[in-house]
């Protein structure tokens, strides 16, 4: 693993800007300003702010992922994923649990829209939640076997879907690898700095050790957002990292 540079290190962190309104999350963005991380909004900011948030997240140069986790009939995804298309996102995520036609909706839906020449986002695939634990999946989602069979089972799904990767824990970025080459891009939460509170995250690892696994991006909300210092949080994560 070659070491990082700062800047590229901050480009493989996606902060989760989980705040209940707008004002929140832009006094998050001034005290991170000039770090150029990956921006994830997700349903608690988008219901609250919505595409006028997304719009100034473009605006000052950030790259967004937008985090709705979609999981509807394919036509509605369709519909959906041509709504957000025209946010400008560079990245939006589909519940795999939705099955390939959806997924492959999903993409019709981007396409339908995409201006020609324009950059594509990058359509990505919730495995298992990483709060979803082996007790979880058996005992209540009903899934049978190992949480890693199930994330991989969806996983070569998005992947024969054409999507370009999948929202996976660190600890199944390497079997993922194995199974759908390495393009195929990994999204992590689940990152909890060595002693941080796991909260409800079931599966989890260090920032470096979801790295050294060769893990894409790493979402990363609380170990920085819930920070009395989430600059000084953030630039602890970098140093591991580079
Ligand atoms: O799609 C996601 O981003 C996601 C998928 C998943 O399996 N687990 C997961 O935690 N997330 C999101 O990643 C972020 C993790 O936040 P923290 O647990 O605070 O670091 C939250 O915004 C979650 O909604």
């Amino acid at each position: 693993m070659d070491n990082l540079t700062r800047e590229a290190a901050a480009g493989r962190i996606m902060v989760a800007l989980d705040y209940p309104e707008a004002a929140a999350a832009e006094a998050l963005l001034g005290a991170l300003q000039g770090i150029p991380c990956y921006m994830k909004v997700g349903m608690q900011l988008f219901y609250a702010a919505g595409p006028a948030f997304v719009a100034g997240l473009k605006e000052q140069g950030y790259n967004v992922f937008l985090d709705l986790k979609m999981h509807d009939i394919p036509n509605t995804v369709k519909g959906g994923a041509s709504s957000i298309t025209k946010l400008g996102v560079d990245m939006f995520n589909v519940h795999a649990a939705g099955g390939l036609r959806m997924m492959e909706s999903a993409l019709e839906g981007v396409e339908a829209v995409l201006p020609a020449g324009a950059k594509r986002p990058a359509v990505i695939a919730v495995t298992q939640l990483t709060s979803t634990s082996q007790a979880v999946l058996n005992e209540e989602i009903g899934i049978s076997g190992s949480t890693e069979a199930a994330v991989l089972r969806y996983a070569a799904l998005a992947k024969q879907a054409g999507l370009d990767g999948v929202v996976a824990s660190p600890q199944e970025v390497q079997v993922i690898k194995a199974a759908c080459g390495s393009a195929f891009q990994t999204v992590t939460p689940g990152i909890r700095p060595a002693g941080a509170d796991a909260g409800d995250q079931s599966r989890i690892m260090t920032p470096r050790q979801a790295l050294m696994q060769g893990t894409d991006y790493m979402v990363i909300g609380r170990p920085i957002t819930a920070s009395a210092d989430p600059r000084s949080a953030l630039e602890s994560i970098i140093e591991e990292l580079i």
